[in-house]
């Protein structure tokens, strides 16, 4: 352990749930750490800020990624967390919601109320010659279109299903988790084009990268009935927001449900915005930050890698009191220099692991004695070294 606590810097509201597994004696936790360990984040734009040099890990309780400069970091060695499922259902629900608003005109139908106060004459008419305006759909029968089937996309695509919706799901890279996690109702598309023809709801959960930018856009909005509701519950940037308010007003979509609102879209009355909502509830704020601190706790005391989006998996049972925990490129020979190095300093195994992801490698090793900041320096300098962390008991 160190002679010291761990800073961590935290740069969003987290939960307390989260936080108070990091106790006082090991770990100083708050908004003004000036050589943080490690950074715990949920939307902050980490992209706009220089990461101080002594980061270690990077923690974002939730699970989109793209507000972190992941291949820099990666290519520091440094790992990024983030909580995979967390806020899954408190999405779904919010997609539910979402679905329920638009098909049953549940906003205008509360502004109509709403306005009714001191308008004067009978209540009870003017609602029952009101409400005419806001007859909407069902749900039941209908068809969802899911674009990306991951841990908030599979929880849609059952919600649905349990409503007597046809689900139609798109994902190119679907884990077999997640295959095995769907019901069997779940139809597969073969792309995002057969997904807008055939769903009049379509609801997207895939991360923001390169790929999915503008993956509904002009051309293949022109796909979708003129009764269509899209939702959005990714990230801005993943519809093209213009293209979509072009659809409402050339009525070749019916609703945009969306929570990233900007400038551009507040104010259209078919647009049913949210304010970056979707994983804002106590149960989902509380797993997030959970999953989360445990992560680097487990991390910052014992190299142990669990739900990186950048690294391996890798966890090893703690057996010897000295541990090095080295993340290197995955090139040929690193655990060949590595051992030779141990073994040039008279060090013996007790235990080791290496597993790779990508680009990148993680080992851990323990050995059966002390290790001096003469051999660490050493394994340091062997080319496709990023970082390395002496993690003694
Ligand atoms: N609104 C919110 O508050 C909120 C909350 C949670 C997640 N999110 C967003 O939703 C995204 C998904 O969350 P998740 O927890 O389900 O993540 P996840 O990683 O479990 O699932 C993402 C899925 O998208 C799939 N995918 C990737 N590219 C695709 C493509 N081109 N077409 C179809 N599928 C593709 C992946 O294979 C994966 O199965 C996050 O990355 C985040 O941006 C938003
Ligand atoms: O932290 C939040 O409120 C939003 C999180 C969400 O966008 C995610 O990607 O998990």
């Amino acid at each position: 352990m160190p002679d010291r606590p761990f800073g961590i810097l935290v740069l969003n509201s987290i939960s307390r749930s989260g936080l108070d597994r990091l106790p006082p004696g090991s770990f100083v936790v708050g908004k003004d750490i000036a050589e943080p360990d490690a950074i715990l984040v949920r939307s902050a734009d980490l992209h706009a800020m220089s990461i101080p040099s002594s980061v270690l890990a990077i923690a974002r309780a939730g699970a989109g990624t793209n507000n972190i400069p992941v291949k820099d970091l990666s290519a520091r060695g440094v790992p990024v967390f983030n909580a995979p499922g967390g806020n899954a259902n408190a999405v779904k629900e919010l997609v539910l919601a979402g679905m329920l608003m638009a098909a049953r005109n549940l906003a205008p139908a509360q502004r109509f109320v709403a306005g009714l106060q001191g308008a004067g004459g009978p209540l009870e008419k003017a609602i029952e010659d009101g409400k005419k305006a806001f007859a909407g759909a069902e749900l039941a029968n209908q068809t969802l279109g899911v674009i990306g089937l991951g841990k908030v996309g599979c929880l849609v695509a059952d919600a649905a299903i349990k409503l007597g919706m046809q689900v139609l799901g798109y994902d190119p890279e679907i884990t077999v988790d997640a295959a095995w996690s769907l019901p069997s109702q779940v139809k597969r598309a073969a792309s995002v084009n057969e997904v807008l023809k055939n769903a009049t709801f379509v609801s997207l959960h895939v991360p923001l990268v390169p790929a999915t930018r503008h993956l509904v856009n002009a051309d293949n909005l022109r796909l979708l009935k003129p009764e269509s509701v899209l939702l959005n519950f990714s990230r801005e940037g993943v519809v093209d927001d213009g293209a979509a308010l072009q659809a409402l007003d050339a009525q070749q979509l019916a609703w945009y449900v969306c929570d990233f609102p900007h400038p551009g879209i507040l104010a259209h009355a078919k647009v049913l915005a949210f304010p970056h909502l979707g994983a804002s509830t106590r149960e989902a704020e509380d797993n997030c930050a959970a999953m989360v601190a445990d992560q680097l706790r487990e991390f910052l005391e014992h190299g142990t890698i669990r739900n990186a989006v950048n690294f391996p998996q890798v966890e090893m049972g703690r057996e010897s009191r000295w541990r090095v925990a080295i993340a290197n490129a995955n090139v040929p020979n690193m655990v060949g220099q590595i051992s030779t190095a141990l073994a040039r300093a008279g060090l013996n195994i007790h235990n080791m692991v290496n597993k790779s992801r990508g680009d990148m490698a993680y080992t851990l090793v323990d050995v059966d004695s002390a290790v001096n900041a003469q051999l660490l320096a050493e394994i340091r300098a062997i080319a496709g070294v990023l970082s390395v962390r002496y993690l003694p008991a």
